[in-house]
């Protein structure tokens, strides 16, 4: 302890609470416009605690709404990046400011008055994961505080001083030392809820590699990088590109000094995307050689990330390509995506569980399909921060239900000796080896399982360490600085024939 605070008695801030448990507040709320007037309070703060307050209320999601309100406030690039590590590193450390701010205030996070709790957590994240000097993160939260709650003023002073004076490696001590078992420790230090580490175990397991779960759950809490595809195919220079180097993995993938930029600047042939996401287009474009002429299928494609990588694909192959999505808006959203692709690609609007075969243009079914299903999306915790507060393992049952649905449509869809690829960017393993198992014990022995494994490591540029069994590809933010994407290739056999795997 340092600050001359112990564990038995930190001095904590409990005693500068109202008398009524709740430090209601009356006074504006961020946002209104007495908070936009001010000078004491950066503008980066005002915009973070705003996002706090929507994502809270309002169930936002930062990863939309933030770029948004940065725009709004007319932010510097500088401030830009302080407001999203600010809200990003806020959201996701939340479970754990919680605790602190519960052992700082000696009283349950739920007591607090949630628009004081988003201005603490705030504060909590500058004191404890920024370099932020203390006394402008204590005075500019406790300005805010006193905005949203005017006499939370000194409640919130108490608070943050006390958690200023404890080092963030004694916090996470003294948050562990009120829990009982590793999973509960791991979830309280790591900010996860207790069963998203139980599942993220239970994936690793599967594949031998449980000693890495520490990694995994640090790795959910760090901002991803910024990563490109660059279409193949269309011929896009990238000489002139500031900073740009190819990824490790994907023979598409890229980095560059200033990447959102890079891709404005393409026409749509350069486009923001996880390395994760394009192995898994490519795993299903690349599987075996492309014969033209070959029916595509990307049947759950809103936005359309992996359907321009296909777009681009298919165009080189001469495969023709069709989209379906479920969601209007999002249907869109994949129109836009290939927009700088130059195929005709069919974007259709309806439910991918009730294909209409001669609708899609195939009454003899696909070559190839992506089933990229809809899923909890524990893979990819880094990019959408609040995302493991929303999640419930209810949502797990009715995903997997849906997956298996979806599943068997794809597979019906499939023409002989066609090719699914299965992906979810969730490595839950209700939602990857679950149902995988029972999608092919319900198709019997038409179906068979290629070895995915030597697909992936045939397009990637260096070794990946991939473990477990090879009709399967598991990637993880820790290993691999990717989503942790699942991966498997089934096939069609024809006529229910024996086939040789086609990867192998
Ligand atoms: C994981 S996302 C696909 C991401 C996309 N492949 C990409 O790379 O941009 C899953 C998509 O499936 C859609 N979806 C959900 N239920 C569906 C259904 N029954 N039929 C078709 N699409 C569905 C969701 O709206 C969502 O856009």
């Amino acid at each position: 302890m340092n600050g001359g605070t112990t564990s038995g008695g930190r001095g904590n801030a409990g005693g500068a609470r109202g008398g009524n448990g709740k430090e209601n507040g009356n006074g504006s709320r961020p946002g209104s416009s007495s908070r936009a007037a001010s000078t004491h309070i950066s503008p980066a703060r005002l915009v973070a605690v705003d996002v706090l307050e929507a994502v809270r209320a309002d169930e936002a999601y930062a990863n939309l709404l933030l770029p948004t309100r940065i725009r709004r406030a007319g932010l510097s690039r500088a401030d830009a990046a302080f407001a999203t590590e600010l809200t990003y590193g806020t959201l996701r450390m939340q479970g754990f400011y919680d605790r602190v701010i519960e052992l700082a205030a000696n009283r349950p996070a739920e007591a607090i008055d949630p628009a004081v709790l988003d201005v603490l957590r705030l504060g909590a994240h500058q004191l404890l994961a920024t370099r932020v000097a203390t006394h402008a993160a204590v005075n500019e939260q406790v300005e805010l505080a006193r905005r949203v709650a005017p006499k939370a003023a000194g409640f919130a002073n108490a608070v943050l001083r006390t958690i200023s004076r404890t080092s963030p490696e004694e916090w996470r001590e003294l948050v562990a030392e009120g829990t009982s078992g590793e999973d509960a420790r791991l979830a309280a230090v790591t900010s996860h809820p207790e069963w998203i580490v139980r599942a993220l175990r239970t994936a690793l397991e599967h594949e031998g590699r449980g000693d890495e779960l520490e990694a995994l759950l640090h790795a959910d809490n760090a901002s991803p990088r910024v990563n490109l595809a660059v279409l193949p195919g269309l011929g896009v220079d990238t000489t002139g590109i500031d900073g740009f180097e190819p990824d490790r993995f994907s023979p598409i993938g890229a980095v560059a000094g200033d990447p959102i930029a890079a891709a404005e600047a393409s026409g749509g042939r350069i486009r923001v995307q996880d390395e994760g996401s394009q192995l898994a287009a490519l795993a299903l474009s690349r599987a075996v050689p492309v014969r033209s002429g070959e029916r595509w299928l990307d049947l759950c494609a809103g936005p359309g990330g992996k359907t321009a990588v296909l777009a681009a694909e298919a165009l080189a192959g001469g495969a023709r390509l069709s989209a379906n999505e479920t969601v209007p808006v999002r249907a869109e959203l994949v129109r836009s995506a290939i927009a700088g692709v130059p195929l005709d690609v069919d974007v259709h609007v309806g439910d991918g569980r009730d294909l209409d075969l001669d609708v899609l243009g195939a009454p003899d079914g696909f070559d190839r399909i992506l089933l990229d299903a809809p899923c909890t999306g524990l893979g990819a915790l880094r990019r959408r921060p609040e995302a493991r507060w929303r999640k419930a393992p209810a949502d797990v049952a009715e995903l997997t239900k849906l997956q298996g649905e979806l599943f068997d449509s794809a597979f019906a869809a499939l023409a002989p000796g066609g090719i699914l690829a299965y992906v979810t960017c969730s490595p839950h393993t209700a939602e990857t080896h679950g149902v995988l198992a029972a999608a092919l014990r319900r198709a019997g022995s038409i179906a068979e399982q290629l070895d995915t494994r030597l697909v992936v490591e045939g397009l990637s540029q260096h070794p990946l360490d991939l473990a477990g069994a090879p009709e399967t590809v598991q990637l993880w933010p820790h290993r691999h600085g990717t989503d942790a994407m699942f991966i498997a290739l089934v096939r069609k056999r024809q006529g229910g024939a024996s086939a040789a795997g086609a990867a192998r």
